[in-house]
């Protein structure tokens, strides 16, 4: 690769950074009120281009702020392989977005480029996939991450246009694999999977009620119309999508959307009457990468609806089981076939009662990681089938490359025909997933075939496990950063004494759990507890709040 110093000066000098700002590489890259963008977003177009010479492939680059408010914007970078920016990487983002001034942007670049032998084994010429979400400040940011990754000789700039999240990485995983990665290819690849799932379930199997479809609050973003092009093409889909992003629904993400739903476990905007809430019901977010699903049920002697919540935890039951059906199914009858490795990843948001079920009746491995996609995909991919989701309903399933190479090849010698069905379903499963990141289309496509399978209703698999009560609170302090924690984040090293204060509080409640950690997303520390009943998880909460606030300097009055 040859950089062109001149006319990285001059595209950088377009764009000055905002006073007084710093920017860190969160959860998911930066994210910020969307007029003080432009600089960090031409920067990680940058990033994206370096990222695409170093690893001689195709990188993706999606301008959103997903589930935040419609002003906020923000840019996540998607790796070769469809999944996150490699954290290695992260540093050099973010010093790059804090650059002070062309000069020290060209420094940044070549103290990096020095560093890590770049030169050795760059390309000379790459290729970003740029997409954005329904934003109104898309248009201008996708444009300043243009000229970011044009600013890199060689790199070429394809702009993809309106997408889901997940969309683009499935572009960028396909591109770079050689298949075909339009946006059509993508709903292709989706629905044929799912119609062969469809096409193989046992008979007898199937929802014992007329089956109705879905009801999809669609978070006035860019899923609903992504959603509806792929129920035009998924024919056995019915669904009912709502808060579409229409000028007469309401503003993205303004009460609707996945967030919503799970944090304030309240209905989305239209979804007012009560005898369609008894239906099934999903929600994604604002880019479409969670989804979680929802019924109303009477509350005694009143005339409302209770919301019942099916979140990330129930979602990844749901799928073990029917992966797990499938591999059962197979094993017990080919007694040739390759011993799998099943396992599952959570965070210590996982509703107790969802990691109890997993390990004691299904028997699967757990495993626990800290908070961020980031983090369960890399633990996830460690397994032949691993399966990971957040509590808020952000989640696949991976099928590791080998073994879906034993699935195209393998003949039974022995079994039924129903053993060689479980392998051609792995195979379609493989389709209708997305293996870069989790999907919201892909997950309510595979949601519905695991159902039609179980021959079970909403209610029916909502009833699997009872989650345990539990309350989430934040708490503000002078610097979160002083919040130090280890074992996946479920305990606290500093402050000191911390641990041992929560250690009490827990023991006080039945079935008791709490633990703190400092967001990576928002200026807050975030508390969680679990209790034996609402009353006991609310006065955990709240008692550890208390400890948090005294221990690593509250701000403003304790909780
Ligand atoms: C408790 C919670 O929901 N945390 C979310 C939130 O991260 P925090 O680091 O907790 O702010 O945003 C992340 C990015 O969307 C998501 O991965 C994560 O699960
Ligand atoms: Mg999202």
């Amino acid at each position: 690769m040859e950089l062109d110093p001149d006319r990285l000066l001059t595209a950088a000098a377009a764009f000055p950074p905002p006073e007084g700002v710093h920017f860190a590489y969160g959860t998911a890259g930066f994210r910020a009120d969307a007029s003080i963008l432009d600089c960090a977003v031409f920067r990680a177009g940058i990033v994206a281009a370096l990222r695409s010479l170093h690893t001689s492939s195709t990188i993706g680059l999606m301008i959103t702020a997903s589930h935040n408010p419609i002003q906020d914007n923000g840019v996540k970078i998607a790796d070769c392989n469809g999944d996150m920016l490699c954290q290695d990487w992260e540093p050099f983002a973010e010093s790059l977005a804090n650059a002070h001034n062309p000069r020290d942007v060209l420094q940044v670049i070549l103290d990096f480029i020095h560093k890590g032998n770049f030169f050795n084994s760059a390309a000379s010429s790459g290729r970003v996939l740029l997409g954005r979400d329904t934003r109104p400040s898309g248009v201008r940011l996708l444009n300043a991450a243009r000229q970011g990754v044009e600013a890199i000789l060689g790199v070429d700039a394809a702009v993809m246009g309106v997408l889901t999240t997940p969309q683009l990485h499935w572009m960028v995983r396909a591109s770079n694999r050689g298949h075909g990665a339009s946006e059509q290819d993508y709903y292709s690849q989706l629905s044929h999977g799912f119609k062969c799932l469809l096409e193989m379930k046992p008979p007898g199997k199937g929802l014992i009620t007329p089956w109705d479809g879905f009801i999809v609050d669609g978070a006035n973003g860019v899923g609903a119309s992504k959603l509806s092009r792929l129920q035009g093409i998924v024919k056995d889909l019915k669904l009912d999508i709502r808060n579409s992003g229409g000028e007469a629904e309401g503003l993205l993400n303004e009460l609707v959307g996945a967030d919503y739903v799970q944090k304030e476990r309240k209905f989305p905007r239209h979804f007012g009457h009560l005898s369609e809430l008894a239906k099934r019901c999903a929600s994604l977010d604002g880019d479409a990468d969670r989804i979680v699903f929802f019924y109303g049920e009477q509350a005694e002697g009143a005339d409302a609806m209770n919301l019942r919540l099916l979140d990330g935890d129930k979602i990844l039951t749901l799928f073990a089981m029917f992966i797990q059906n499938q591999l059962q199914e197979l094993c017990s009858e080919v007694h040739e076939f390759p011993a799998i490795n099943l396992g599952v990843v959570q965070t210590a948001y996982a509703n107790g009662a969802s990691t109890r079920f997993l390990k004691e009746n299904l028997g699967i491995q757990v495993a626990l990681t800290p908070t961020g996609v980031k983090h369960l995909h890399h633990k996830a991919a460690e397994f032949d089938i691993g399966l990971y989701f957040e509590a808020n309903g952000h989640g696949t399933v991976l099928l590791k490359e080998e073994f879906l190479q034993v699935l195209r090849t393998f003949s039974p010698k022995s079994g039924t025909e129903g053993s060689r069905r479980s392998l051609q379903r792995l195979q379609a499963i493989s389709e209708v997933v997305n293996q870069g990141i989790g999907d919201a289309l892909s997950v309510l496509l595979l949601v519905e075939v695991a159902l039609q399978y179980m021959g079970w209703s909403i209610q029916d698999w909502d009833s699997i496990y009872t989650d345990l009560p539990s309350r989430q609170l934040k708490v503000k302090v002078q610097d979160r950063t002083l919040i130090k924690t280890t074992d996946a984040e479920t305990r606290v090293t500093h402050p000191l004494n911390l641990q041992a204060a929560i250690d009490v509080e827990a023991g006080k409640v039945s079935s008791g759990r709490a633990f703190v950690r400092p967001s990576g997303t928002e200026d807050v520390v975030r508390v969680y507890a679990e209790a034996g009943t609402q009353e006991e998880a609310d006065s955990l909460a709240r008692a550890v709040a208390i400890h948090v606030h005294e221990l690593a300097k509250g701000v403003g009055a304790p909780p």
